[in-house]
């Protein structure tokens, strides 16, 4: 289990290291066309879980929408703070 800000770091790290390997490096390199589109196919399959197939299924799709905002936010060069100082 890991934290929001947890998961950035790892992430933004992995991005800064280009570490071999990392499908979220892959993503990166894609570029914001692809990691958008990975972010609206999430926030659908979140909703479709909501309707049809219960909470547990929901955590799951939430965790991966956080992931591609995540993947977002690096991309436009974003950090958490920038995020949270407008909640
Ligand atoms: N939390 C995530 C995470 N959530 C979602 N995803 C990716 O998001 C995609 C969505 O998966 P889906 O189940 O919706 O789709 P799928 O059919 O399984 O796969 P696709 O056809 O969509 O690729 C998958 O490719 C997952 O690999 C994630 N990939 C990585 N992480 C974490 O990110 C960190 C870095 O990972 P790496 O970059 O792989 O080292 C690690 O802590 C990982 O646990």
């Amino acid at each position: 289990m890991k934290t929001f800000d947890e998961l950035y770091l790892e992430l933004a790290e992995k991005w800064r290291e280009r570490t071999l390997g990392s499908g979220s490096v892959d993503a990166l390199d894609k570029g914001i066309h692809h990691i958008g589109k990975k972010l609206l196919e999430e926030a659908a399959e979140t909703w479709m879980a909501a309707e049809y197939e219960g909470a547990e299924r929901v955590a799951e799709e939430l965790s991966q929408l956080l992931y591609w905002s995540q993947l977002v936010m690096i991309s436009v060069g974003l950090t958490p703070h920038d995020v949270y100082s407008r909640l």
